[in-house]
């Protein structure tokens, strides 16, 4: 972009008036117009975490603790049983029972409910969401889903095919063309129950706040004459913070809340008062917690340690009042500026426990039970599959320096990696594991056989995950199958080079070695990767913020011109341009001749000039739009403007 000189050019605005082109983004209706609150799933609003605030998975050597709790099961959509084809793992409890009766079976013991009563509660929960406009339907009255309160989609049974959901305009969007939801939350099964969905991901909305605007007022006092200017500047906005707290370990709470605003600035005042500054938002978030900007892949922050504060983004700079633009050359500044505004963004947030050792291994082979034995905590046991849809956290204590995080994951099944069953949503929990305990059902009829079905599953998923040391605990060793199964599945995995154990989660036998072989694991990771330790201490967690700021205050003359040539329009670009126009308070007289003083000064009359702007050629710069007049020659009035303004030395933008 070459410059030549101009000399009798300005820009005026239209009917010596400057209109906001567009104006500032009014206030949405709906921020997000895909969520329609539909309906609330009232089920959960009773759901309630176990606030472990004393003991957290961080404070280690303090009381084990379950972390999770469950919502009363009957709150819960079966998900996967509802297609036997899913349980493939042939030789488990789940495959026992009857291909066709299971998912009836196992429905109606988890729903415990009959045919009747299902129909009299859905007759008046129809009526209810009717009343409350809760659903969606068809010209011809047919309903095709629902939404939650937070937004996210409840499938109609009976509207697979047909499950719609609002875009960002507001149009109805077929879910099944779309597969993959905007609001970052990927489509899971069909069915997940919303708890599961937002256990640990979230997507939030964060806005820092707006800087406080700058006054003009003049100093009045009996025996002070000529008092000179003496408006204040506006308050900064407020920061926008992430703060790892280490009583949470799931992203829930995101359910319902995730729009967080920092405050505003307080404008300034007279008798050179500044503005307060506005309060600043602290969004707390789990240990483990990895934030991403919506839409893209490239991490932001992993926050690992409670405790653990990040400055995202920094509020807005508050705007000058007149007494900032005193000088030598202009006593009498009328002119202030708009506070500046803050900054905002769409976060994913995606949770990966921070666990030492992870209990993996298929559906009901006793991971509850020896997470139950080994630690306080207290998952939910029981003998059907997919008893935990959580993943739960325990705290085993040797003695009061030896302490580890141990996690319990819902069981994987055959396909895990492709979707099926539960166990792959959780298994990206295991990638802070430094060791693992494969759980395997001795009483299956071939333990083996499931043991490799798991294994793989978890090299399909992650090479990562599958390349962690691990120990083989076989369970169930009080039944007589899986003793008489022992040995040769010793012998098999022996000769293979695994680590196995035999144990009794449920009498307590054999658990204790398997425990304390996987913190001998877990000693021995934490020493090879003794220099890594503190990486992520060292790692500057403000760096968001300054990039922010650095892009926020780039220099005015970095600007950039296209032209829309059919409609004879010149866009000028640039961050710094754009900062300033937003900036400018138009309500002042003196903010016009400074906006041209600047443009000019920058470069940006040059750099039109030579790409040939002409007399009544629309100039878009930032939010203002406006029209080019050529000279003094076609009009007086705009050059006698600059003239005007030559005289006045104006203070350089910070
Ligand atoms: N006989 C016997 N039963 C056990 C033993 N360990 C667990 N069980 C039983 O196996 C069933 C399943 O136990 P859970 O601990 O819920 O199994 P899980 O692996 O957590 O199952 P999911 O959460 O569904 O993946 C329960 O009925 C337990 O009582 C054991 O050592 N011996
Ligand atoms: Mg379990």
């Amino acid at each position: 972009m070459a410059s030549i000189s101009v000399s009798a050019t300005c820009l005026s605005l239209p009917q010596s008036q400057a209109r906001s082109r567009t104006q500032k983004p009014s206030p949405r209706k709906n921020p997000n117009p895909k969520i329609k609150p539909k309906k609330l799933n009232t089920k959960f609003q009773s759901l309630s975490l176990s606030s472990p605030s004393p003991s957290s998975a961080s404070s280690l050597g303090t009381q084990a603790t379950t972390y999770t709790r469950l919502p009363p099961k009957e709150d819960f959509h079966f998900p996967s049983l509802n297609d036997s084809d899913e349980i493939k793992l042939s030789e488990s409890d789940v495959a026992k029972r009857d291909s066709d009766n299971d998912s009836s079976e196992i429905e109606a013991e988890m729903l415990d409910t009959d045919d009747d009563d299902d129909e009299e509660e859905e007759e008046e929960e129809e009526e209810e969401e009717e009343e409350m406009g809760f659903r969606d339907e068809t010209d011809d009255g047919e309903i095709l889903g629902y939404y939650n309160g937070d937004g996210s989609l409840d499938f109609d049974e009976e509207g697979e095919e047909e499950v719609y959901y609002y875009d960002s305009d507001g149009k109805l969007v077929n879910l099944l063309e779309n597969e993959v939801d905007d609001l970052g939350l990927e489509v899971k099964e069909k069915g997940v129950p919303a708890v599961m969905r937002c256990f640990d991901r979230a997507k939030i909305y964060v806005k820092a706040g707006d800087g406080g605007n700058g006054v003009v007022a003049f100093r009045r006092e009996k025996y002070v004459p000529l008092g000179g200017p003496s408006g204040g500047d506006g308050g900064r906005g407020g920061n926008v913070y992430l703060e790892v707290n280490g009583a949470m370990n799931s992203l829930l709470p995101f359910r319902n809340c995730m729009h967080y605003r920092a405050g505003r600035g307080a404008h300034g005042q007279g008798r050179m008062m500044c503005g307060r500054k506005g309060e600043d938002v602290v969004v707390k978030v789990a240990p483990g917690t990895v934030v991403r900007e919506a839409g893209s892949d490239d991490v932001l922050l992993e926050l690992l340690y409670p405790g653990q504060r990040a400055l995202l983004l920094p509020g807005g700079r508050g705007g000058r009042g007149n007494a900032s633009f005193k000088s030598g050359n202009n006593k009498v500044p009328k002119i202030a500026e708009n506070g500046e505004e803050g900054p905002e963004m769409w976060l994913e947030l995606e949770l990966k426990l921070v666990a030492d050792v992870g209990i993996v291994g298929a559906p009901n082979a006793g991971k509850s039970t020896l997470l139950s034995v080994i630690s306080a905590a207290q998952p939910e046991i029981a003998n059907y599959p997919f008893t935990t849809l959580l993943p739960n956290l325990g705290v085993v204590s040797f003695d009061y320096d030896s302490t580890m995080v141990v996690a319990d994951l819902p069981g994987l099944l055959e396909g895990a990696h492709r979707g099926f069953g539960l166990g792959h949503e959780f298994l990206r929990h295991t990638e802070r594991c430094s060791a693992l305990v494969h759980v395997v059902d001795g009483s299956g009829q071939q333990p083996e056989l499931e043991f490799d079905a798991v294994r793989l599953e978890l090299e399909m998923f992650s090479p990562e995950i599958a390349e962690k040391p691990f120990i083989v605990a076989y369970n169930k060793m009080d039944l007589p199958e899986a003793y008489e199964n022992w040995p040769s599945f010793k012998e098999k995995l022996q000769g293979r080079g695994i680590k196995t154990f035999c144990m009794s989660a449920v009498k307590r036998e054999g658990t204790h070695e398997v425990i304390s072989t996987a913190y001998k694991l877990l000693q021995e990771t934490k020493k090879s990767n003794e220099g890594l330790e503190g990486f992520q201490d060292r790692i500057d967690l403000n760096y968001v913020a300054d990039m922010v700021q650095r892009q926020r205050s780039s220099s005015i003359s970095e600007f950039e011109i296209t032209r829309d040539s059919s409609c004879s329009t010149w866009y000028v670009t640039g961050a710094g341009l754009q900062r300033f126009v937003q900036m400018t308070n138009w309500r002042y007289m003196d903010s016009e001749k400074r906006f041209q003083h600047v443009l000019e000064a920058c470069g940006v009359y040059r750099s039109l000039m030579k790409l040939g702007v002409k007399e009544g050629d629309t100039v878009i710069v930032g939010e203002m739009e406006m029209v080019w007049h050529d000279s003094a020659e076609n009009s007086g009035a705009p050059n006698m403007k600059k003239r005007s303004t030559e005289s006045i030395k104006w203070p350089q933008l910070k």
